[in-house]
């Protein structure tokens, strides 16, 4: 099949009936439910952008193995131009969405090639994992599927392992062993955007403890798998709110999700790990899934940032404050924001490491300095716009108000801008800003990018931790020298 349209995604989620709940009721129809109708939208767009002539050659490949046109998140690269072709295909899918949904296709598409590309790491354990995330990763090559993740224990009690958890399948474990395959209890999350998804993919992240051995797992499985359950957080935008007024929340709400399983069988073509505490530890950092979709993610992020910072400057503009040197130092921050996130993204790609298989890696260093940075950068720029926004952001009557003749005079003479921002863009363009930094939405896009690539803290504490392990410190070990042989040196 190779690369699908929007309308063969539509049909695919059609197709479905996944167990999702929300607000207390279980869907009966995702496609028909207001709070999907949007992001399915969207993502049908991205689809749709693969047949676009103007932009498929820069996003797509016609795969050697296959002869099929495929997305290039499915690229195993192998040189510089391999890493910008798939950057191209990040960029147009993140500026689609302005970076503000970080779970589209190429996200997981880029996780599962890395596993499979780097799958001498499974085979090492047992070469049936690798042989079937391998045939796993060509399945969704050619059907060009869509999935979701789960790979986080739900947030119980993080001072305890998951094997001393108050019950045994709070987090995600092995039951039993069966011919056909894996029973599988308990629960995972964040998964984004699963009701709408083809699939979801379990894998492990570090953290397991001896004594874990039954949630050291990591496997994959149609969304609407029987005993699969997705339980939506409350929704953010109810399907039906006016694009004017809340003009991102309306089109891009990024459902998460809790999944529960209710002794699911994991057919064993479908495990890629399990009953191994050491696997699981280290498939994250050894199977290319720390590194590769940190390009995207890197990328995706660079867009929202320049989002948050392009919305930031616009307010300031339309009011007139830009004139101000506290103004234009804040704003001229974000920009410098942008500019790193975006040299950092090219130190990666230029100086790529290249594994014993030769397969391309962005740089270690600068895509985990962008997870670094990104958790404090995009609030930082959220901060900055509610700072300019003031009261403003306070101030904005709804569309409805616009269509009343009787108000409408009054809203075209107290509302507007500066000159030449009418009252009406003015309120549009406040009414984004507070849909990025006021709403629940605008919120959750805060969190995800504190959070999405796990907790920063930790991560930054990882890195620390690498550097030191690697770095040879030669600039203080050869100052230090000069003491060596201290009457030599000095009088020389
Ligand atoms: C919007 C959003 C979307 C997401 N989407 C996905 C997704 O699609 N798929 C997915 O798998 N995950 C997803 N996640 C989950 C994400 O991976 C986690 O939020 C992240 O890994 C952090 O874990 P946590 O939220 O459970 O925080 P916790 O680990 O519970 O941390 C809570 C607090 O306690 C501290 N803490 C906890 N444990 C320790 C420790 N051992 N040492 C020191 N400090 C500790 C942390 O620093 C933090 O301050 C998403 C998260 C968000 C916010
Ligand atoms: N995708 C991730 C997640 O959901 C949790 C923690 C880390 C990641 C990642 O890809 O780095």
């Amino acid at each position: 099949m190779g690369i699908r349209t929007g309308a063969q995604y539509i049909e695919g989620v059609k197709s479905r009936n996944p167990e999702v709940w929300l607000a207390g009721r279980r869907v009966s129809n995702v496609y028909e439910e207001p709070v999907f109708q949007a992001p399915i939208h969207q993502i049908a767009k991205l689809y749709d952008l693969q047949h676009d002539p103007k932009v498929q050659e820069k996003i797509t490949h016609v795969c050697a193995e296959s002869e099929e046109r495929v997305s290039n998140a499915f690229l195993v690269p192998k040189s510089y131009q391999d890493l910008e072709a798939r950057r191209g295909t990040f960029e147009e899918f993140a500026k689609a969405t302005y970076g503000l949904m970080g779970r589209t296709p190429d996200f997981l598409n880029v996780v599962v090639t890395s596993m499979a590309s780097n799958s001498e790491f499974l085979d090492k354990y047992n070469p049936e994992w690798g042989r079937n995330i391998r045939n796993y990763y060509k399945y969704i090559r050619d059907n060009d599927l869509f999935l979701t993740h789960a790979i986080i224990n739900p947030q119980n009690d993080r001072s305890k392992a998951s094997h001393e958890q108050q019950d045994m399948y709070t987090h995600l474990g092995a039951v039993k062993e069966t011919p056909e395959g894996l029973v599988v209890r308990g629960a995972k999350m964040l998964a984004t955007l699963a009701p709408i998804t083809d699939e979801v993919i379990v894998y492990s992240f570090p953290g397991f403890k001896p004594g874990d051995e039954r949630y050291a797992l990591a496997f994959a499985l149609p969304i609407d798998t029987p005993g699969l359950r997705i339980i939506c957080r409350e929704a953010m935008q109810d399907g039906k709110r006016s694009v004017y007024d809340h003009p991102l929340a309306s089109r891009f709400e990024e459902m998460d999700a809790v999944l529960v399983f209710n002794d699911v069988l994991v057919p064993w073509d479908r495990v890629f790990l399990y009953n191994n505490v050491e696997a699981a530890n280290l498939l994250y950092p050894k199977a290319g899934i720390a590194q590769q979709p940190a390009h995207q993610s890197g990328v995706r992020g660079l867009i929202k940032l320049q989002f948050a910072t392009e919305v930031a400057c616009k307010i300031a503009d339309s009011i007139g404050v830009d004139v101000y040197l506290n103004v234009q130092n804040d704003l001229g921050e974000l920009v410098q924001s942008v500019e790193t996130i975006r040299a950092l993204l090219r130190v990666a790609e230029y100086e790529h490491e290249v594994t014993a298989s030769g397969e391309v890696m962005p740089a270690y260093a600068p895509l985990e300095t962008i997870r670094g940075l990104l958790p404090t950068m995009y609030p930082r720029a959220i901060e900055v716009m509610q700072i300019i926004g003031a009261g403003g952001l306070l101030m904005s009557p709804t569309d409805a108000d616009f269509e009343n003749p009787e108000l409408r005079g009054d809203l075209d003479r107290y509302y507007v801008g500066k000159e030449g921002v009418p009252s009406e863009d003015r309120v549009h363009l406040f009414k984004l800003a507070w849909d990025l930094c006021g709403e629940a939405f605008g919120q959750r896009l805060l969190q995800y990018e504190r959070y999405y690539t796990g907790d920063p803290i930790r991560k930054r504490a990882i890195f620390y931790n690498n550097f030191k392990r690697k770095d040879s410190f030669e600039l203080v070990e050869d100052a230090l020298k000069i003491y060596d042989t201290k009457n030599e040196l000095i009088n020389n």
